[in-house]
C-alpha cells in the first residue's frame, strides 16, 4: 500500500477506530467534529476576511498582443489570472453546476457507488478519509478522466458516469462531456498564448498537449460550524499543467502571494486559470505554480469545477531549447506525467514543494523513477 494511504490506515488500526466517513449531511450541523478535520493554528484561516488579490481579468477577444502581454505578466508574478469572453456558454456553466448539486445532495450510499479506490485518482472521495490521517479537507469530490485522444467525442466522460452510477446519469455525463470539450478547446488556445508569451511560438505547447490526458474534478464544500479551524482544500500547488476553475458565487479560493493569503473574488462568467507544476517545469521555471487553498464557511455550500490539463502519460516533460541557456540552466530533470502523478498519489501529499521533492526523489531512486526509460540529462 502506498505510504500516504498506508499512514491513514495504520493510524486507524493503531487507535482501534472505525474507518472515518465524511457524511456531510450529518457533520455540517455539528460543532463537535472529528479531530482529523482540525488544522493547526498556523495553517488555519484567520477570521478577518482575506484581502483581495488583484488578478487580471483578461478579455480573450481583445487584441492578441495585449492578451499575450497580460498572460505573461501574471504567469511570472504568481501564475493566476482570470479570463472572460472565453467562448464557453454561460448556460453550460450553469448546467454543470446544477448537475454537481444534484450529485452531491444524493444520500451518501448513492455517491459511494462511484467510490474512488485506493491508488486511483478518479471517482468519489469524501474528504480523502482513507488516504490521510490528519488535516483532512472539508469537502467531497467527484473526479473523472477526459482523454482527448479517446475515440469518444466526449473523452469517455459519459461512459464513465454511466458505468459507475447507472444509466440515469447519462445526461449528466453528457453535460460534463461538453464542459470538458470546451475546457480542452480553451486550454489548447491558452497554450498558444503561453507559447507566444514565452517566445517559443504559438504552436509549441499546443502541439505538446494535443492528445492530452486530462482530469475534471467537481469540488463540493458543505458548510462547517468551525470554519476557522478547517480547510476545504489544503495549501497546495497543482501538480498538473494548467487549471481552469469555475467557482460559484460563494467565494473561498485563496492564493498565497506577496507573503500572505489573499482571496480571488468570484466574478460571474469568468474562469480562473493557474499554472501547475508540470507547466512550471515545461517553462524551465519561468512561469510560476503558486500555492493556493480553499476556505469554507458556516452558512452555505460552495461548489467549484476544476479542469486539470495534463500531458499524455508517457510524454517526456522537457522545456524547449529556447528556454535553456547559460543564464537559465535546466531547473528540473526530464520526467513523465505518469511518474509525477504516481508520486503525488503514493508518496507525497501535494504542497508548495512537490516539484522539488519529486526532483530529490528521482535523484535518490535512479532515473526510472522519472518514468524515462533510456535517458538521463
Ligand atoms: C487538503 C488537501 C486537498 C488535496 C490534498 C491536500 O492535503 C492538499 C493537496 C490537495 C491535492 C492537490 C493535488 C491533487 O489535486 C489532490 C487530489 C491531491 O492529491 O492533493 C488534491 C487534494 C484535494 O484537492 O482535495
Ligand atoms: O475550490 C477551489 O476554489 C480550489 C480547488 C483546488 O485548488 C483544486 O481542486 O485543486
Ligand atoms: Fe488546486
Amino acid at each position: 500500500m502506498a505510504e500516504v494511504e498506508a499512514a491513514a490506515h495504520a493510524h486507524q488500526q493503531q487507535h482501534q477506530q472505525p474507518a472515518l466517513v465524511f457524511d456531510a449531511a450529518r457533520l455540517s450541523g455539528q460543532v463537535d467534529i472529528p479531530q482529523q478535520f482540525l488544522w493547526p493554528a498556523d495553517e488555519s484561516p484567520t477570521p478577518d476576511a482575506a484581502e483581495e488579490l488583484p488578478v487580471p481579468l483578461i478579455d480573450l477577444s481583445a487584441d492578441a498582443e495585449e492578451v499575450i502581454r497580460q498572460v505573461g505578466e501574471a504567469c511570472q508574478l504568481h501564475g493566476f489570472f482570470q479570463v472572460v469572453n472565453h467562448g464557453v456558454d454561460t448556460a453550460l456553466l450553469a448546467e454543470a453546476h446544477r448537475c454537481t448539486d444534484a450529485f452531491f445532495t444524493l444520500p451518501l450510499a448513492a455517491k459511494q457507488r462511484a467510490q474512488r479506490r485506493q491508488g486511483e485518482s478518479c471517482g468519489y472521495a469524501s474528504s480523502f478519509t482513507g488516504r490521510f490521517a490528519s488535516k483532512l479537507p472539508w469537502k467531497e469530490t467527484l473526479s473523472f478522466r477526459y482523454c482527448c485522444g479517446s475515440e469518444a467525442a466526449d473523452g469517455g466522460v459519459a461512459g464513465y458516469l454511466v458505468e459507475k452510477l447507472g444509466e440515469e446519469f447519462r445526461q449528466h455525463g453528457e453535460v460534463y462531456g461538453r464542459y470538458c470539450s470546451e475546457m480542452s478547446r480553451l486550454s489548447l488556445e491558452l497554450m498558444e498564448v503561453l507559447g507566444a508569451s514565452l517566445g517559443v511560438g504559438r504552436a509549441h505547447f499546443r502541439r505538446f498537449f494535443e492528445g492530452h490526458d486530462s482530469m475534471m474534478r467537481l469540488n463540493y464544500y458543505p458548510p462547517c460550524r468551525r470554519p476557522y479551524e478547517t480547510l476545504g482544500t489544503g495549501p497546495h500547488c497543482d501538480p498538473t499543467s494548467l487549471t481552469i476553475l469555475h467557482q460559484d458565487d460563494v467565494g473561498g479560493l485563496q492564493v498565497f502571494a506577496g507573503g500572505r493569503w489573499r482571496s480571488i473574488r468570484p466574478h460571474a462568467g469568468a474562469l480562473v486559470v493557474n499554472i501547475g507544476d508540470t507547466f512550471m517545469a515545461l517553462s524551465n521555471g519561468r512561469y510560476r505554480s503558486c500555492l493556493h487553498r480553499a476556505v469554507v464557511n458556516s452558512r452555505v455550500p460552495r461548489r467549484s469545477l476544476a479542469f486539470f490539463l495534463c500531458p499524455e502519460m508517457d510524454k517526456v516533460v522537457r522545456p524547449p531549447g529556447e528556454l535553456v541557456d547559460a543564464h537559465h540552466p535546466r531547473a528540473y530533470p526530464d520526467f513523465t506525467w505518469r511518474a509525477l502523478l504516481d508520486f503525488t498519489m503514493r508518496h507525497y501529499r501535494a504542497d508548495m514543494r512537490t516539484l522539488e521533492a519529486f526532483t530529490d526523489w528521482i535523484s535518490r531512486h535512479a532515473h526510472h523513477a522519472a518514468g524515462i526509460a533510456s535517458q538521463l540529462n
